[in-house]
């Protein structure tokens, strides 16, 4: 963990010449999700995040677009290849876990993923900000994944949960990984399991790091809650949605602080 977040942390405190070579801009005019940059900005009124990323798809491993993973530091592929194994692993080990608590089969989650699911990494770097008063590191959301598995900055707090409309501060933790359940968990749980409102907020005095590994389900596959958890005391509280539909309107919604699980509620 320490490899992966000081990697990161060199690579961020590069000059912006030698990451913009890793730019998520094409042409420096049209987007792409993979790559270092900032959120895509789609509208004139859009509200911004004082936050640098870097995102970058991870599995399937023949997938991946190397030529956006930093070149410098020069252990950073290596670090990350290997990284992404160990978060894969503690998802491949908690899942069945979760799965018990529900009194599904053990392997009901992990077969959800399907042939071909995505995992994608992104780094978040949030500089000291001058007016942390105005401005989110990242602003309220959910994450829309499965799972996410989240490695944040040893000793800077920063990241906070909405509960009850409150929001409570997440302890920074030395070497924990903390698990964030996504959507599609909560709709495959039938929201017995709940994706959490979460966000990030900046500090003036202290930069922040956070590795974020999103795991999705395969994005051609439809999701359902799960058929055990349906009766007719218990009605399936969310409609079923193809994974790549529920995505393509995941960073619309998040701009406009709406969230796209509520278009599925029953
Ligand atoms: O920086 C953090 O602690 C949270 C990041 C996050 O929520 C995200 O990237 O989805
Ligand atoms: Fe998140």
């Amino acid at each position: 963990m320490d490899g992966m977040m000081d990697a990161s942390r060199e690579f961020f405190r590069q000059p912006q010449e030698v990451k913009q070579k890793h730019s998520n801009m094409v042409d420096g005019k049209h987007f792409r999700l993979e790559g270092y940059g900032n959120d895509r900005v789609s509208s004139e009124d859009q509200v911004l995040d004082w936050c640098d990323r870097l995102y970058l798809k991870v599995e399937p491993e023949d997938e991946r677009n190397l030529a956006l993973w930093p070149a410098h530091p020069e252990r950073f592929r290596d670090v990350l290849h290997n990284f992404t194994a160990q978060c894969t692993s503690v998802k491949d080990r908690l899942l069945p876990a979760m799965a018990k608590l529900l009194e599904l089969e053990d392997d009901y989650f992990n077969n959800q993923f399907g042939d071909k699911p995505d995992t994608y990494i992104r780094f978040n770097y949030y500089p000291p900000c001058p007016r942390p008063d105005l401005v989110f590191g990242l602003k309220p959301h959910s994450d829309g994944t499965f799972i996410s598995v989240l490695m944040v900055d040893n000793n800077v707090r920063g990241l906070q949960v909405l509960r009850d409309g409150v929001w409570y501060d997440v302890p920074a933790r030395p070497h924990t990984l903390l698990i964030n359940l996504g959507d599609q968990m909560e709709i495959m749980s039938n929201g017995i399991f709940k994706s959490p409102v979460h966000r990030a907020v900046t500090s003036a005095e202290e930069e922040r790091l956070s590795a974020v590994m999103f795991y999705s389900v395969d994005p051609e596959r439809d999701i359902v809650p799960a058929a055990r958890l349906i009766d007719e005391k218990q009605p399936a509280l969310y409609r079923k949605v193809k994974v790549k539909d529920y995505i393509a309107g995941l960073f619309q919604y998040f701009s406009q602080g709406r969230r796209v699980i509520d278009t599925v509620k029953i």
